[in-house]
């Protein structure tokens, strides 16, 4: 269980109609025909939209999120095994290396499982072959479904060859994350503010899947700045554009800012995988869109963003750097 001391700063955010719900997320059926310019659409919008037929198996889901509430429900000591989340691991309360915190522990890994610390698999003990293997089945129903819908956006877009997104995904030196992030309820939340879970921010990679229990929490910034609560649905996923994914449309997409306020009566669940590309990927804006139109962004690596990206604070515009100043 997270207590607070009284040297934490968390943040708070005023208790703005948080618990009306936005019902204006896009929904996608990646079964029908429209799906592609449905996706292309949304992420021009938002950002951010919500797929359903996305045939991650509901055996794997519940399975995954079973294993999840095994290690939470552990005392702190044995979860602490499986730190420190730099690189890979265990965390609780901080986030990034720059004094981020919020009211959450998670467990942030590669999917790439070699890549992962032996603490972690100490930390699971006798059942960590079986965690392995659910989150390996989890993974690839995710990763398949990840694939499907990058084929989509440039299908949607009319770019050739369609797997110009899906190929870095696929790369074997794919630099992807999963990170499972649980918040518990929290006692402290106020009528007139709420503590942040997890603090606004924007995804640097190509996009994230995320899928959580029935719990509510992940909010949105639309255009025009407001915040807006997303509905949970614990049966569908919800796809975020990241920063690289703004880039390479040149900012026809949009890298959308969220955060998580924590609940004061239910814990929420959430697994996110984040779909990045090689750390010697070269990101920049694909020629195929540009037409004549200048570059917004400076290239740049993976590997150059990730750098820049650890000094920075969670809320930080981290594109910001990496800007042109068009030409007058
Ligand atoms: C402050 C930070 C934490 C973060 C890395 C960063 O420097 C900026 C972005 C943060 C973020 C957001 C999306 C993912 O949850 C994450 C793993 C990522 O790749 O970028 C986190 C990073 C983190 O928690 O370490
Ligand atoms: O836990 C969530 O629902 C969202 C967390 C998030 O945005 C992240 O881990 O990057
Ligand atoms: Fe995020």
């Amino acid at each position: 269980m997270l207590s607070k001391s009284p040297t934490e700063q968390y943040t708070y955010v005023k208790n703005c109609k948080e618990t009306t719900f936005f019902s204006g997320i896009p929904l996608v059926d990646l079964s029908k025909p429209d799906a592609k310019s449905l996706i292309v659409n949304a992420c021009e919008e938002f950002g951010f939209f919500k797929v359903i037929n996305h045939g991650v198996s509901m055996e794997a889901i519940s399975k995954l999120e079973c294993e999840a509430m095994n290690f939470f429900s552990l005392p702190l000591i044995e979860k602490e095994k499986a730190g420190p989340a730099n690189p890979f691991g265990y965390g609780n309360k901080s986030i990034g290396h720059n004094g981020d915190v919020g009211w959450l522990e998670y467990l942030l890994l590669s999917t790439n499982l070699e890549y992962n610390s032996p603490t972690l698999s100490s930390a699971f003990g006798q059942n960590n072959e079986n965690f392995r293997s659910v989150l390996d089945d989890y993974m690839c129903g995710v990763r398949k479904m990840a694939c499907e819908i990058l084929d989509f956006m440039a299908e949607g877009m009319n770019i050739q060859p369609k797997n110009v997104f899906s190929k870095l995904l696929m790369d074997k030196h794919s630099d992807s994350l999963f990170r499972m992030n649980h918040y518990p309820a929290c006692p402290q939340q106020g009528d007139d503010e709420n503590i942040i879970g997890f603090g606004e921010h924007t995804d640097p990679q190509i996009i994230s899947l995320l899928r959580s229990n029935n719990t509510s929490g992940l909010q949105i910034s639309l255009r025009d700045g407001t915040w807006i609560s997303v509905p949970p649905d614990h049966t569908s996923f919800f796809i975020n554009v990241g920063d690289s994914l703004q880039v390479m449309t040149n900012g026809r997409f949009r890298s959308v800012r969220h955060r998580v306020v924590a609940n004061g009566l239910k814990s929420r669940l959430s697994m996110i995988y984040f779909v990045g590309p090689p750390l010697s990927e070269k990101i920049a804006p694909l020629p195929s869109l540009m037409k004549g139109k200048e570059s917004l962004y400076k290239e740049f690596t993976w590997f150059e963003y990730k750098n820049s990206n650890y000094g920075s604070r969670l809320a930080d515009n981290r594109l910001g750097h990496f800007e042109r100043i068009a030409a007058s």
